[in-house]
């Protein structure tokens, strides 16, 4: 799948850094990476090579100053990096916005020193894998009611419980995962770790058999007695959830990004189709029905787009609010999902078969609207804080 437009694209003006990091990535994820969407998604595995490969690319710590061996950039760039790679192929997006977003820039806010300069580097040039966990088999929306329990003996913490859906679990060194020191104290009671999958008493379960997202590993992790040295936690102790939340908005932005690369990619089948397949003697691009079809797509993604830029840009400033991290990833996960369905009907027959990637496009789309917060939750933050400021 090419994942070059044939049609002259929308000039969002975002600068001459981000529009070079957006034709590095791209250039690479159409060698590198468009040719193992399929083959992912058929095996039901992350192609592990990559990870150094991504590293070599410098996108792997795009916020993480260029001392630690980061980019230096924002948000902003991570968006774009996050958006060319899944336009590619959106499994591969996921395990990269799991590693570089929410275990690569959780540490990177929140890390001492010792720890940033401990765990960045290998992190960045793909050495190591990351991931971050924080849902259970019991706790998805309800985060804060998670029942892995960390207990202090001597200066280790024991760790024993279970995390559930964890991307990149199955392969990763590294873990930002979150535990409850008080049982007592709610959300109050809730630490933050770095874990390393040496520590004794970690393990993984079984790789979970996904409807998408295939080539995105994801596990249920096991602690039994898992012992994390007492300078491993991360953050404060008991202000775990301060962690969570002053990443969470940051996180939905450049997640959001995932969307968007499969709004592209559904663009990038559907416009050279609309040429090739004709019916009654003509390009099926020639009747009016489906060029409104194409329209709505366009104008869709680029109101998506938008949308995430600004709040990426807003992020950048400092200046990021809930209900716009929110908004952003829920408007672009669930066009997503109805532009990967607007790119079967317009493919007919051929949208249905696996031949053609558009029925991957959709199994991996609906994951934006569940992962990292499912739309009802994002819809009932956007609510809650309109209501709350407007008081
Ligand atoms: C492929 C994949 C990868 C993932 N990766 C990670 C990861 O790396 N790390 C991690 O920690 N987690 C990860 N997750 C977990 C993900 O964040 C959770 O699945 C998500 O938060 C939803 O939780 P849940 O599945 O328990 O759904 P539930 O919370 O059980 O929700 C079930 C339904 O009830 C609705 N609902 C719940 N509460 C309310 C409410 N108050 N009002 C209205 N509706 C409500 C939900 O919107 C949903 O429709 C991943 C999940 C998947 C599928």
């Amino acid at each position: 799948m090419s994942t070059i437009s044939l049609y002259k694209e929308m000039n969002f003006g975002l600068g001459e850094t981000a529009d070079m990091i957006r034709d590095h990535v791209n250039s690479f994820a159409s060698q590198e990476i468009a040719p193992l969407a399929e083959k992912t998604d058929l095996d039901n595995a992350f192609p592990n090579q990559l990870w150094p490969q991504l590293g070599e690319m410098g996108v792997l710590g795009m916020t993480v100053p260029e001392e630690l061996g980061g980019a230096g950039l924002g948000y902003l760039e991570h968006v774009i990096a996050m958006e060319e790679i899944s336009r590619a192929s959106a499994s591969i997006g996921l395990s990269y916005g799991a590693h570089s977003n929410l275990c690569v820039n959780q540490i990177n806010r929140n890390g001492t020193q010792a720890q940033k300069e401990k765990y960045l580097p290998k992190l960045i040039t793909g050495e190591h894998i990351g991931a971050l966990a924080m849902s259970e088999p019991n706790a998805g929306s309800d985060v804060v009611s998670m029942k892995l329990k960390a207990e202090k003996k001597g200066d280790k913490y024991i760790l024993n419980g279970n995390k559930m859906w964890i991307t990149n679990g199955p392969d990763a060194h590294t873990f930002v995962i979150y535990a409850k020191t008080d049982l007592t104290a709610g959300a109050k009671g809730i630490t933050a770790f770095i874990v390393e999958s040496s520590f004794t008493g970690f393990s993984t379960a079984q790789k979970l058999d996904k409807l998408g997202m295939r080539g995105s590993n994801t596990c249920e992790l096991v602690f039994e007695n898992c012992e994390v040295p007492e300078e491993n936690i991360l953050g404060n102790l008991n202000e775990g959830v301060k962690v969570l939340m002053s990443g969470l908005d940051y996180e939905r932005v450049v997640l959001a990004a995932g969307p968007l690369g499969i709004m592209q990619a559904c663009m990038d089948i559907v416009v050279p189709y609309i040429h090739e397949r004709k019916q009654f003697d003509t390009p099926i691009g020639q009747f009016q029905l489906i060029q409104g079809k194409v329209a709505d797509m366009y104008t869709q993604m680029n109101a998506a787009r938008s949308y995430v830029y600004t709040v990426a840009k807003a992020c950048d400033r400092g200046e990021t609010t809930r209900k716009d991290a929110a908004g952003a990833i829920l408007y672009a996960a669930e066009l997503a999902t109805k532009m990967a369905l607007d790119a079967i009907q317009i493919l007919g027959g051929n949208g249905y078969i696996n031949e053609y990637a558009t029925g991957r496009l959709l199994r991996d789309a609906k994951l934006y609207e569940i992962g990292a917060g499912t739309s009802e939750i994002r819809r009932m933050l956007i609510g809650r804080e309109l209501f709350t400021e407007s008081r």
